[in-house]
């Protein structure tokens, strides 16, 4: 059961598996009959090279599924896929020219844009320098354009979908009042920041920041007032963070920080480094000072990220309870 729900997760979330897994059950389904065929018409070159097709492609997808490594076996598989249509093509004559478009789709499957239009641009090249084409002139011309429509239209749909997935990844990414990052990406960083925790034992530290009483602010000056001094925050905190540091919008008038490579110590300077420039910089419409409240922990070896959370959550409750515009990092109050 379990097994069944990791092999749908992975199908589902790496896309070059799930296409390695479609040609390998489209090698299995579609090249599996024809070895038959050529078996029981004694056609012996044609069933071993497409007994070794197959065998590639299968080999390539059982590769990625058993290292999780897509890269190298789809980079692989578009290249033995050029090279299989060049076999097919002089094996079969007409009957294999027809594979060539399907070989070229599949390349812009497999690899990037560029080193799929290669792939297609040279195989068409390689064929005609062998002079393996057949037809007149005439078939052979138009067999050539379409093939290179084909590589066009293959490199011009796959840089509009790069050009759309980037945009999602954004849109997934990024809080869309303040264009930090958000509540999705701080998941996916704390969960790495664990993984790098464990691995190199560096030092991870995040702060959950809350502005005071900015119910007040959006009460007195409306929501739009409120957005604008959100911006400035988010601002003011993205300029005072070191590079390697990350800032996210939990939600509302919460932020969180990520810091990279810290101790208790650097985790607190920062912390208060941070309450004392929105203290000095951040006003209200109205030109009163706008203040922070800050709680934050370091990540222990052996805890989980909803622990290490809680604990920032806890201190910045901590915090508020105690005055507000307070750091509070873990059990060291400040
Ligand atoms: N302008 C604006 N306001 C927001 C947004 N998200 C949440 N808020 C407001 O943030 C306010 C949060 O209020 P509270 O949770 O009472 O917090 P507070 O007034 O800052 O009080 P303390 O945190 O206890 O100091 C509410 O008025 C929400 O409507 C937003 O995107 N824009």
């Amino acid at each position: 059961m379990n097994r069944a729900r990791n092999i749908r997760h992975r199908l589902t979330t790496d896309f070059q598996l799930a296409i390695l897994s479609l040609m390998g059950a489209i090698a299995l389904i579609g090249i599996t009959p024809f070895l038959f065929v050529r078996a029981a018409n004694g056609e012996w070159y044609a069933f071993v090279v497409d007994l070794l097709i197959e065998t590639v492609i299968l080999g390539c997808m059982l590769r990625a599924w058993l290292t999780g490594k897509t890269h190298g076996p789809s980079l692989f598989l578009a290249y033995f896929i050029g090279a299989g249509a060049v076999a097919a093509i002089s094996a079969l004559g007409v009957a294999g020219q027809y594979w060539y478009f399907p070989a070229v789709v599949a390349c812009f499957f497999l690899v990037h844009r560029h080193h799929a239009l290669g792939i297609a641009l040279g195989t068409l090249l390689v064929v005609l320098a062998l002079g393996s084409l057949v037809g007149d002139a005439s078939d052979i011309a138009s067999f050539c354009v379409t093939g290179i429509v084909c590589a066009f239209l293959g490199y011009v749909f796959a840089f509009r979908t790069e050009v759309q997935r980037q945009q999602l990844e954004v849109l997934a990414t990024k809080d869309a009042l303040t264009a930090t990052f958000n509540r999705h990406a701080l998941l996916d960083e704390l969960e790495r920041a664990r993984r790098v925790h464990a691995r190199d034992k560096v030092g991870f530290g995040i702060l959950v920041l809350d502005l005071d009483y900015f119910k007040s602010i959006n009460d007195q000056y409306g929501h739009l007032a409120g957005d604008k001094v959100l911006v400035e925050l988010a601002r003011l905190l993205e300029k005072h963070i070191r590079k390697n540091d990350r800032l996210f919008r939990y939600g509302g008038e919460e932020f969180v920080i990520l810091a990279h490579d810290v101790d208790e110590g650097a985790l607190i300077a920062m912390a208060d480094k941070l309450r004392v420039q929105v203290e000095t910089c951040l006003r209200s419409p109205g030109g009163a000072a706008v203040t922070v409240s800050i709680g934050g922990s370091l990540l222990r070896p052996d805890e989980s990220i909803d622990q290490w959370f809680a604990r920032a959550d806890a201190a910045l409750y901590a915090s508020k309870g105690s005055g507000r515009n307070r750091v509070t990092v873990d059990s060291a109050h400040y």
